[in-house]
């Protein structure tokens, strides 16, 4: 029986792509309002019964937004949609233009799995888009608009920063001028394109909120890429020129692993079944945890020392420096487990995180090494959300990567990391409406 839906309201999504993955449903809609998500409606964090996080980018015109259910949940993700009519606006305007598609772009293996479901409860059909066409592009199509915005320094403006001395005054405070602030009215500045990659990061942006952006001149995306080393993010500057080839990551459920040459020009040339689904599953059996983030939050405080067999356990205490070894070196993921009379009640689920974390991010990180090896490739970007901007995660893969290439490689995480696919699948639109939204009006 399809879900009762009240009627959308006419600022709301115009289009919805989805992305049904092993572990998560993923969500990309548009909306034309480009006030904040919540402002004066049911934000996605608020509706009841979704156990989704999510985050929206203020982008010229209107707005993308980005949501995500777990799989399991789908029927929250179901009445998530229905609630704020996501499915109808594309139908209207495919309509109008005298198409009757009452289908929406949806990725993934679920698009098969629970095409039944939406037709049933949602009374819309899947439109099918390829999984790995749709990383390809949602990929290349954040990484070249990053690359936009770095070259338009000088020409960008801020409006509705409601406190300039937030603003980070040692970063580029130099290079933007204040046009206008008047208290009645909001402030608008100039800033160079390296002061808004700092402004503009989703995680600060927060502190400036509400903030729009509009653009004098030309389109302006924040940018997508960055290394994670010694704790430390750096954005990546990146040519569309000098973009490919490149190895993309995707760390889902499971790993795939494609060689990218081009727009929609791509082999899928590995891949590893141990990823973030084997994190997931096997430590929710050894730790009993009831949710991912609890699992990623034990692995904060755990020590991976207790559990892994390392170079200097087995050689008592010394390196074995003939093959580059140091005694710390990890010589077996959980190898002291079978050399100890103990059970796995007598281990603490923080250890056991953190070692499973480890072991999984730095055979990724190895694996992924091997591949770019294998092609001559000297950048790789990881995305897939068993990253979630995590610091041990992104610093073991990191390390990885650059230890075994010796800085030949870069290992570079995407800022939209779970996300590439259900943005493919939004921009397989004919008319998706990302140029009206991005291109700054006249
Ligand atoms: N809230 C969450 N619930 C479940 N898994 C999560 C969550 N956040 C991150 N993950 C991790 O992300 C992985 C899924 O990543 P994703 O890119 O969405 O892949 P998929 O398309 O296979 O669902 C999970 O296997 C898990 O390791
Ligand atoms: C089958 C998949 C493409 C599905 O994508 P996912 O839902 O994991 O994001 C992926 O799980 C994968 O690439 N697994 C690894 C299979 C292998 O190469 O061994």
């Amino acid at each position: 029986m399809e879900i009762a839906s009240p009627q959308p309201s006419a600022d709301e999504g115009s289009h919805l792509a989805v992305d049904i993955g092993g572990s998560l449903i993923k969500l990309v809609y548009s909306s034309n309002n480009s006030e904040p998500d919540g402002k004066g409606k049911q934000s996605s964090k608020e509706c009841s019964g979704v156990s989704n996080d999510s985050n929206d980018y203020p982008v010229l015109g209107g707005r993308l937004h980005f949501a995500k259910f777990e799989t399991s949940k789908i029927n929250d993700c179901l009445e998530f949609i229905s609630s704020k009519q996501l499915h109808r606006h594309g139908r209207w305007r495919h309509e109008a233009a005298g198409h009757d598609k009452d289908t929406i772009k949806a990725t993934g293996g679920g698009a098969y799995r629970f095409a039944d479901l939406f037709k049933e409860k949602l009374g819309v059909g899947l439109d099918k888009v390829d999984e790995m066409d749709c990383l390809v592009s949602g990929a290349n199509f954040l990484l070249n608009n990053a690359f936009l915005l770095v070259n338009n320094c000088g020409s960008l403006l801020f409006e509705g920063a409601t406190n300039f001395t937030d603003v980070k005054p040692d970063r580029g405070a130099t290079n933007f001028t204040e046009l206008n602030h008047d208290m009645g009215q909001a402030p608008v500045m100039e800033l160079s394109a390296h002061w808004v990659l700092e402004l503009y990061d989703p995680l600060e942006v927060g502190v400036y909120f509400p903030l729009a952006l509009r653009v004098l001149g030309d389109t302006a995306v924040h940018p997508e890429a960055f290394t994670y080393i010694n704790g430390r993010e750096e954005y990546v500057q990146i040519d569309p020129n000098d973009l490919y080839p490149y190895l993309l990551v995707n760390i889902g459920s499971g790993v795939s692993m494609i060689k990218v040459d081009g727009d929609g020009k791509f082999e899928r040339v590995s891949g590893t079944s141990v990823g973030g689904g084997t994190f997931w599953g096997l430590g929710r059996l050894l730790t009993n945890c009831k949710s991912f983030d609890e699992l990623l939050e034990l692995s904060h405080n755990g020590n991976n020392r207790v559990i892994d067999m390392l170079v200097g356990d087995i050689y008592g205490g010394t390196d074995y420096m003939k093959i580059g070894l140091t005694s710390t070196t990890i010589a077996s993921s959980f190898g002291k487990a079978i050399s100890e009379n103990k059970e796995l009640g007598d281990y603490r689920p923080e250890d056991i995180s953190r070692s499973l974390l480890r072991m999984i991010s730095n055979n990724i990180g190895q694996i992924s090494y091997l591949n770019a090896l294998r092609f001559g490739l000297k950048r790789i970007f990881f995305g897939g959300f068993f990253i979630r901007g995590h610091a041990y995660t992104m610093d073991t893969i990191s390390v990885a990567v650059h230890f075994w290439s010796k800085g030949e490689a870069q290992a570079m995480f995407l800022k939209h990391e779970g996300f590439l696919g259900a943005l493919g699948a939004f921009m397989s639109y004919e008319t998706h409406g990302i140029d009206t939204i991005i291109t700054p009006s006249s």
